[in-house]
């Protein structure tokens, strides 16, 4: 994005900092708000998405089933998107990804919540006031929308489709209001108390990283609000019926994913880039793995199908 956003008086060198997504944003404040929200501190995530589309009944729920060696025998259709989270060591010798056990989360967000009084807790190895203004224990909103307490969980379904999708512990809990100061501070206190009695780890653990997985309905009447959940920043799986490779209306579907992929998720930026030739029009921006399930009801020679394919991902 070349135009310069209104209401912005940073520098260059600072306006860099401001992701694209912010930039486009039509309101004339988020730029301003987000460069001074970085003034109060920032944190490293470290997520790795995996985004899996087709269409309805292509198996892309049965894949996911089966990459994780679960039973895959009695798959029901997905309603919306369903999000697995999972906490991997990613940096080991032979470069795979374990999963993580054990609860985690608890102590992560100790962390993340305890991070600004760092300093203070090491000198002294305990906090002597606790501080007021600790609304953020109100504000340990999970990363995704749905129920972290669970492994996966589906983030909007189809009654409820206009239901924004980020529920935040402030907006369940009755509001603090300024007739009870003394209960929210020590309500404060104690759950500080309950943190520094946890293991707090401050280090910036490189190797940990989060590895989501969305699982897209292929319903089609769901594609609409789909297209606003793909981004740049994610890798995708399109599951294709290999059975079905010679069907007009299965191709149009593909060849919608394939498109949509690249057109909705490749930001001005890196079009920009691309003219520059930094990257070729060849680059697969974001990465994209195509995955032929139903091999077992495929009637087509194997070569028809091969070249199908080749000529609908060009
Ligand atoms: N024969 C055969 N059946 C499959 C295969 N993959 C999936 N199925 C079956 O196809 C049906 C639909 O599978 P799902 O995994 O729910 O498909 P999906 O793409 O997640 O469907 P939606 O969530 O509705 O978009 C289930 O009954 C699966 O058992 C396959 O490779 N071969
Ligand atoms: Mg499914």
């Amino acid at each position: 994005m070349s135009e310069k956003s209104p209401g912005v008086t940073a520098g260059q060198g600072i306006e860099d900092e401001v992701p694209t997504e912010i930039k486009l944003m039509t309101d004339k404040r988020s730029v301003e708000l987000y460069l001074k929200l970085l003034e109060s501190g920032s944190e490293k995530k470290r997520d790795i998405r995996l985004v899996v589309v087709g269409k309805k009944g292509a198996g892309k729920t049965s894949l996911i089933k089966r990459l994780f060696g679960e039973d895959n025998t009695d798959v029901t259709s997905t309603n919306g998107i369903e999000i697995h989270k999972i906490k991997c060591k990613a940096m080991s010798d032979d470069g795979i990804w374990n999963k993580l056990d054990g609860n985690y989360e608890e102590t992560e967000t100790h962390a993340r919540l305890l991070k600004e009084y760092e300093e203070k807790l090491q000198d002294k190895g305990t906090t002597e006031e606790p501080v007021e203004s600790h609304i953020a224990i109100k504000d340990n909103t999970p990363a995704t929308s749905f129920d972290e307490s669970k492994k996966s969980g589906t983030v909007y379904q189809q009654p409820k489709i206009m239901t924004p999708l980020v529920t935040t512990e402030s907006q369940v809990e009755p509001p603090v209001t300024s007739q009870q100061p003394n209960q929210s501070l020590e309500q404060a206190k104690m759950d500080i108390e309950t943190m520094l009695k946890s293991s707090v780890d401050f280090q910036d653990k490189e190797e940990y990283a989060t590895f989501l997985l969305w699982d897209f309905a292929g319903d089609e009447e769901f594609y609409h609000t789909h297209q606003t959940f793909l981004s740049q920043d994610a890798m995708y799986l399109v599951v294709t019926k290999l059975n079905e490779a010679d069907d007009p209306n299965a191709q149009a579907l593909f060849r919608l994913w394939i498109d949509s992929i690249h057109c909705y998720s490749r930001l001005e930026e890196q079009k920009i880039v691309s003219d520059d030739k930094t990257t070729t029009s060849d680059d697969l921006d974001p990465p994209v793995v195509i995955v032929g399930t139903w091999k077992d009801a495929v009637t087509l020679e194997a070569d028809t199908v091969f070249h199908v394919y080749k000529f609908l991902k060009i």
